[in-house]
């Protein structure tokens, strides 16, 4: 007779968003899973609903919801849940913060919050190796490679659908305010992560995300558009062999594939032929100068500084833009302004601590810069 699988105890960080209420349709889909606890920002509202929807017993949040347990820190609920998964989906540097408890505690991270790679590669890997917990990662493109890999890799190539401001003018890019921004072609998905895909500072992130995981050279990791995201990855073999990884853009499936790793489980949609998007189109530098500036970056040094910089800037930056404080075109002066101060002062990162240090440095710096040069 078949054993019956043990059920396995979830903890979702950033339950409430993109990420997080798609993990909740999906375990519900898929049974065999226990949301034990929940952490969230803000979203009292649907943060209540998915407790009393999965009957999840313990909460982090600053915000009390009036039932269930609440824990006063992350860690605190990840002790008294001791989860088999933590789905780490919390964006900007607080969601490294909760991915570095989460790889004290868990068996499995499945990672969303790219954040933690960009800023801390090489710390969460080795915490990862020491604590023997699997890093399952739930980036569509990164689930892609992930699932197609095997040695005798000559080269990757991640998509990108060119977001926002693919098809305006050059010249009137300048003028988009947020509600252009955040009409994401093919996905939907939290702000951050929607203005980052329109500067394409969000496939920046993936290129170092990539390099991270997959222990790859920069100089192998290509990108290009693929404007249905229909295509997500692909796999250049040695001896030929061309592997792509294809689908409807649907977020649910990376994340059900992290969960069920090595099982696949999930339900989904199946495309058809004449729905095939296999065209690819080269970046365009004039459009996305930020994601130039970074490639440069990643050819001179593999240091933290500037990826942490990158990131606490960018933060800063889309906050501002999204506040209507400064303009699109803003946030890559903002970028370039702290990451160049940032190298300036050469420091070399050696630590979590040093990691925790140049965030605060560079987004002090960004804000500063922000408020006294940029602000309308
Ligand atoms: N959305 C997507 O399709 C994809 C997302 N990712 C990555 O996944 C991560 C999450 O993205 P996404 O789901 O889109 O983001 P959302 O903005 O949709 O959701 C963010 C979640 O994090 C919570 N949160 C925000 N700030 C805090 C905080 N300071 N403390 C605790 N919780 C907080 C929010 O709570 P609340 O809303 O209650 O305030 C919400 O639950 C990002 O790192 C993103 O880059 C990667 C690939 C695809
Ligand atoms: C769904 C996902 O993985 C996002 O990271 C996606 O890649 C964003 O879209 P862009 O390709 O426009 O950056
Ligand atoms: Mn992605």
């Amino acid at each position: 007779m078949e054993e019956k699988a043990a059920v396995k105890k979830v903890v979702i960080f950033g339950a409430t968003g993109s990420i997080g209420t798609q993990t909740v349709d999906v375990v519900k889909q898929l049974g065999g899973f226990e949301v034990v606890g929940i952490s969230f920002g803000s979203n009292i509202e649907i943060a209540s609903r998915i407790m009393r929807d999965l009957g999840v017993e313990y909460y982090f949040s600053k915000k009390d919801i009036g039932f269930g347990k609440r824990c006063q820190s992350v860690d605190e609920l990840l002790e008294k849940t001791s989860p088999d998964i933590v789905v780490c989906a919390i964006p900007g540097f607080e969601g490294v913060k909760t991915t570095f408890s989460a790889l004290r505690y868990a068996k499995r991270i499945a990672l969303a919050t790219k954040e933690a790679l960009v800023c801390a590669g090489p710390f969460v890997k080795d915490l990862a190796r020491e604590n023997n917990v699997e890093l399952i990662p739930v980036d569509s493109e990164h689930s892609a490679i992930f699932q197609l890999y095997e040695p005798h890799i000559e080269k990757i190539l991640i998509t990108a659908s060119g977001g926002a401001v693919r098809d305006v003018p050059l010249e009137r890019i300048s003028e988009l305010k947020p509600s252009d921004i955040l009409k994401h072609p093919t996905w939907s998905m939290g702000g951050r992560i929607t203005v980052d895909s329109a500067t394409m500072v969000n496939k920046l992130f993936e290129v170092i995300e990539a390099h991270e995981l997959f222990n790859l050279e920069y100089g192998r990791i290509d990108v290009k558009i693929n404007r249905l995201s229909f295509i997500h990855g692909i796999v250049f073999l040695k001896d030929g062999v061309i592997k792509i990884h294809a689908g409807k853009p649907d977020m649910r499936i990376p994340i059900a594939y992290a969960l069920t790793y090595p099982e696949r489980k999930y339900h989904s949609y199946v495309a058809d032929v004449e729905e095939f998007d296999l065209t690819l189109f080269d970046v365009e530098r004039e459009r996305y100068p930020l994601f130039f500036y970074g490639l440069e970056l990643t050819k001179d040094n593999d240091d933290l500084a500037w990826r942490i910089a990158l990131n606490a800037a960018d933060e800063v930056a889309v906050n501002a833009f999204l506040n209507r404080e400064i303009m699109f075109t803003d946030i890559e002066k903002v970028v370039r302004m702290t990451i160049e101060y940032i190298l300036k002062q050469n420091i070399s990162v050696q630590s979590i601590e040093d990691v925790y240090e140049i965030d605060n440095l560079a987004r002090s710096y960004a804000l500063k810069y922000v408020e006294k040069e940029v602000k309308k």
